[in-house]
């Protein structure tokens, strides 16, 4: 388990660092990912509203799938049959996939969590799955992820410290279980833990410490961006980001928006995903970089200018507001295509301009100039 070695199919390079800010290069099976790096996620095995070549072209490098969608519909043994995930998809570059705890607890109907699985009935047809962590492994390995995730608990938050410290300590027993079954077939993918601990450092730190003790490719912090503050969330990174390699990849889930993927990435975090940029497209929410703009308030009614006309992207300096409201309004699929492809590349812009920012050794000016635009707002 030593992904430092760059002779290994997957291997992590850290090319960089700015304070406590990484730029690294990630080598998987499919391709190389550039860090810190932006993942687009493809729920079940689509980017909502947009091509693969778009996510592409906007910068992506890797995306995300989730195992609870993929092993519910079409099925994971479906998809190996069919050749993975990447050959299923199209999308031929690096995959990560998280392991299905997250989705069971917040999608499935009645789920149970035991020692040995979550059981639960699937939200699609009713059926009693089981999701074990030797069972989460096994399907991501149908589905042929690049990067795969222990089975997890993660609690929301606010919780009492009972509950928040039961659940980490699951976790921790089925971090080990996830990798024994990981390493049962070694095949040059990665396999990455996740920090629990809710909004308590001591439990962070013994999380942290339990798993660079079994040992991962990867760090993944879970349990945030689960309703606590931004300053909360902060914190805890705080307290666990020290704590872990740093020549091993630093994974934030779920998080965030652009000021969420700043501030974490000051704090020495590498990696991001979140269904931000497409689900706020889908409704109509550009992100740009003075900030969201709403496109279905009337004030963009009569207003030809594009969203930013200084973009690199297309369609952020093509489209006139006028249209892109119009299309919200008149709720065109045209409407959540573009909003959905103009946001992915803006988190594509952002990224590039970060990883540019710690190469060159000026983070803390771009965390400045950025900030101020998008304080000024979208004018
Ligand atoms: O602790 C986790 N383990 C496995 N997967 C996770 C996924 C997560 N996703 C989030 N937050 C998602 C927040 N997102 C923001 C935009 C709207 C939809 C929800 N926290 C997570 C923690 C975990």
């Amino acid at each position: 388990m030593n992904p430092s070695d760059t002779s290994l199919p997957s291997h992590f390079e850290l090319l960089g660092t700015d304070g406590a800010a990484r730029t690294g290069r990630l080598t998987t099976p499919h391709g190389v990912v550039r860090t810190p790096a932006f993942m687009p996620v493809g729920t079940a095995g689509a980017m909502k509203g947009m091509h693969w070549r778009e996510v592409r072209d906007a910068g992506a490098d890797i995306v995300l799938g989730n195992t609870y969608h993929l092993m519910l519909r079409p099925g994971a043994e479906r998809i190996a049959a069919l050749g993975g995930l990447q050959t299923f998809t199209g999308w031929n570059g690096p995959m990560l996939t998280d392991s299905g705890g997250f989705q069971v607890m917040s999608l499935a109907d009645l789920r149970k969590v035991s020692e040995h699985a979550v059981t639960f009935r699937s939200h699609i047809d009713g059926a009693k799955v089981e999701l074990s962590p030797e069972r989460s492994i096994e399907v991501q390995r149908y589905l042929g992820s690049d990067i795969a995730m222990q089975m997890d608990e993660c609690v929301r938050l606010p919780a009492e410290r009972d509950d928040i410290d039961r659940a980490m300590r699951l976790s921790l027993r089925w971090a080990e279980r996830s990798k024994r079954a990981f390493e049962s077939a070694p095949d040059g993918y990665m396999l990455f833990g996740i920090v629990q601990g809710g909004d308590i450092p001591q439990l962070r730190h013994a999380s942290a410490q339990g798993l660079v003790e079994i040992g991962f490719h990867g760090y993944a912090i879970g349990g945030l961006a689960v309703g606590e503050p931004q300053a909360v969330m902060l914190a805890m990174i705080d307290e666990t980001a020290p704590l872990l390699p740093q020549e091993r990849p630093r994974y934030l889930m779920g998080v965030g928006t652009p000021d969420d993927i700043l501030e974490a990435v000051k704090r020495g975090i590498d990696m991001f995903d979140c269904v931000m940029p497409t689900r706020n497209g889908r409704h109509g929410v550009a992100f740009t970089r003075f900030g969201q703009v709403n496109l279905r308030n009337a004030r963009h009614a009569d207003d030809p200018r594009p969203l930013d006309a200084e973009s690199p992207w297309p369609s952020t300096r093509n489209y006139a507001r006028a249209y892109l409201h119009h299309l919200v309004k008149a709720g065109e699929t045209l409407g959540a295509m573009l909003l959905s492809e103009i946001n992915i590349a803006y988190y594509q812009f952002l990224m590039q301009g970060i990883r540019d920012a710690i190469a060159h050794g000026t983070f803390d000016e771009f965390y400045q100039r950025t900030r101020e635009d998008w304080a000024r707002g979208d004018i």
